[in-house]
């Protein structure tokens, strides 16, 4: 199986400066772990555990300690906040262009997205519903081909109708285009419709790690399990 990234002893640390004293953080700690070509690798875990902070010293927003090795050319992500990570002013055409002038690409990306391409693509971001700009951010993020997308809780603020759709048709996605996705959340449920291994982290930590069906089926770690109880009862 091709390695698209490997992480080893990953270790950041952040200074936290007081008035009196600086305190430092250890956010993460010695995490290490592969993703293979096609996978969908969930990272799971309460807030403040470090599942972010993970991302960003992969895409080299964060100084870290250990090695990293990504085996691509394009890495993109896909954040929760949509409104920040599009363009203000410029129309959502403009800018989807600007990134890959293949406007039939483009289009094909949004039907299968179920957005209406003539209507919405003239406006700007601001003038999108959350639900339609969220599905903008993972249609850009795709126009690039990545070998890698990093999707932290990139459904977060989509109703929970829209969330499952959006995750199937991602889902539909990676499986046609062989699509590697390191997928981060706090909702152990959304993984079950994505993700094919997770790893649970607590306290900038890995516990447990697993495939679905070890992690939902048969749980090793007593926080896992809690998670797994957390999750809500349809
Ligand atoms: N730039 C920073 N400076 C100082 N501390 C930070 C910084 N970024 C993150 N942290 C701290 O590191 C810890 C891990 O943060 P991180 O964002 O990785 O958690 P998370 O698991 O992704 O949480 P959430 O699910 O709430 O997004 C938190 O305690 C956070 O306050």
């Amino acid at each position: 199986m091709d390695t698209v990234l490997r992480v080893e002893n990953l270790s950041v640390t952040f200074e936290n400066k007081g008035i009196l004293k600086s305190e430092v953080f250890h956010a993460v700690k010695g995490v290490s772990f592969s993703l293979h070509k096609g996978e969908v690798l969930g990272i799971v875990g309460q807030s403040g555990s470090g599942k972010t902070t993970v991302g960003r010293a992969i895409l080299g927003l964060v100084p870290y300690e250990g090695k990293i090795e990504f085996k691509g050319k394009t890495i993109s992500c896909m954040f929760q906040d949509p409104l920040a990570s599009l363009h203000p002013y410029l129309s959502v055409r403009r800018q989807l262009l600007d990134i890959l002038p293949d406007e039939e690409r483009i289009k094909r990306l949004f039907a299968s997205f179920n957005l209406n391409y003539e209507r919405l693509s003239g406006k700007k971001p601001s003038e999108l519903s959350g639900g339609q700009r969220q599905r903008v951010i993972i249609i850009r993020s795709l126009l690039v081909s990545p070998d890698l997308i990093i999707a932290d809780e990139p459904i977060s603020m989509l109703d929970v109708t829209l969330k499952m759709w959006v995750l199937k048709t991602l889902r539909e996605l990676k499986e046609n285009f062989d699509l590697s996705m390191l997928f981060v959340t706090h909702d152990l449920l959304t993984t079950k419709y994505i993700c094919d291994r997770i790893m649970v982290m607590k306290d900038g930590e890995i516990v447990e790690e697993g495939t679905l069906e070890e992690i939902f089926k048969n749980p090793k770690k007593e926080y896992t399990r809690e998670l797994l109880q957390a999750i809500p009862r349809l």
